[in-house]
C-alpha cells in the first residue's frame, strides 16, 4: 500500500491530478496468505502477481503496482510496464547485529530468501538458517520475540515503513543484494493506450536501464526464486556495471563476475551469465536452467 500511494502521488503530481482521481484498490496476494513456507517451496513469485493479474486481465483495475523484485522474470504478453520508479536504496539490512562480523558464533539467522541464506552462509559458516517469512512488521516480531538472533530486511521496505533505525545497511563490498530490490515496477494492460501514456510520464530512464539489465541476467541464467543469485548493476554515466555472483545452496560454493557495458547492450550480460554457467560447479549450476 505503501508503494501505491508513492505511485498515486507521482502520477497525480506530473498530470496535475487530485488524489482522488486514482482509486487504490488493494488486493491480497497469495504470498500474504501462505506465511509458514518459504516462497520458493509453495509456488515462487507467482504468489505476489497471480490475484493481481486477475483483477488486471478483467479490468477491475488499470494498473498494479509491484515491487520490481517479487515480479517473475517472464510475464504475460498482455501486460507490459511502462512505468519504473526511481530506484530507492537497493541494500539489504542487517537486523539484530551491528554488523556481518559482529553476528554471534552460532547465531539463529532468519531469512527464506535462497539468496541471503547462502549467501551469510558462505560467508559465516558458523550460522544456522530458518524459515522466516511475513511483511516487515511480522518479521520484527518474530525475532523481537526470539524466533531469530537476526535477519535481514531490504532498506526500501524498511523506508518506506519508517522504520530504517531497525537495521544496518549493508555495503555491495561485503554484502550483494537481490535482482531489482528497490525498484517499484508498474505494469498495465499491453492495449491499454491511455494507461501506457499516463504511466510513461513517470517512468524512471536510469532506473529502467539497471532493471532491464538485472532481469536480463535472471533470464539468461535460468533464475527463479529458488536460484541463489546475487546481483548488482549500476549506472554511471553512460556506462552500466554489474556484478553477480552465484552460490550453492548452503553457501559452500560460489562464484562471481563483473562486467562493463552500454545501456541495452544486454548480450554482455549474457555473456556474463554464460561465463558464470560454464564455471559453476554442479552445486550451483544444479539450481539454474542454462539456455532456457
Ligand atoms: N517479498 C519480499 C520483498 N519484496 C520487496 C521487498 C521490499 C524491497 C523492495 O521493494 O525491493 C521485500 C521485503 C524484503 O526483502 O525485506
Amino acid at each position: 500500500m505503501a508503494q501505491a500511494r508513492e505511485t498515486r502521488a507521482r502520477l497525480c503530481a506530473a498530470h496535475g491530478w487530485d488524489e482522488d482521481a486514482v482509486e487504490l484498490v488493494p488486493v491480497l496476494a497469495s504470498g500474504d496468505k501462505v506465511l509458514d513456507r518459504p516462497l520458493s517451496e509453495i509456488g515462487g513469485k507467482a504468489l505476489w502477481t497471480k490475484e493481481l493479474d486477475q483483477w488486471l486481465g478483467e479490468g477491475r483495475i488499470d494498473l498494479s503496482v509491484h515491487s520490481a523484485k517479487d515480479v517473475e522474470t517472464i510475464r504475460p504478453d498482455v501486460f507490459h510496464f511502462p512505468a519504473f520508479l526511481p530506484r530507492a536504496d537497493r541494500r539489504d539490512c542487517l537486523v539484530g547485529a551491528a554488523s556481518l562480523a559482529d553476528i554471534p558464533h552460532g547465531a539463529v539467522v532468519g531469512t527464506s530468501a535462497p539468496r541471503r541464506a547462502a549467501q551469510l552462509l558462505n560467508l559465516r559458516p558458523d550460522c544456522k538458517v530458518v524459515t522466516f517469512r511475513g511483511n516487515v512488521a511480522t518479521r520484527l516480531k518474530k525475532l523481537a520475540e526470539g524466533e531469530a538472533d537476526v535477519t535481514f530486511l531490504a532498506a526500501a521496505g524498511l523506508e518506506r515503513l519508517d522504520q530504517t533505525e531497525a537495521g544496518t545497511a549493508l555495503g555491495a563490498e561485503e554484502w550483494i543484494p537481490a535482482a531489482a530490490q528497490g525498484v517499484i515496477a508498474i505494469e498495465c494492460r499491453a492495449d491499454d493506450a491511455r494507461t501506457t501514456e499516463w504511466l510513461a510520464a513517470i517512468d524512471h530512464a536510469p532506473t529502467r536501464a539497471e532493471l532491464e539489465a538485472e532481469r536480463a541476467l535472471l533470464a539468461a541464467l535460468g533464475g527463479t526464486c529458488h536460484s541463489p543469485v546475487a546481483v548488482i548493476c549500476v549506472l554511471a554515466g553512460d556506462t552500466l556495471t554489474m556484478r553477480a555472483a552465484l552460490f550453492s545452496p548452503c553457501g559452500a560454493e560460489r562464484i562471481e563476475g563483473t562486467v562493463h557495458f552500454t545501456i541495452g547492450e544486454l548480450d554482455a550480460v549474457r555473456g556474463l551469465a554464460a561465463d558464470l554457467l560454464a564455471r559453476a560447479p554442479a552445486a550451483i549450476a544444479d539450481h539454474f536452467r542454462a539456455g532456457d
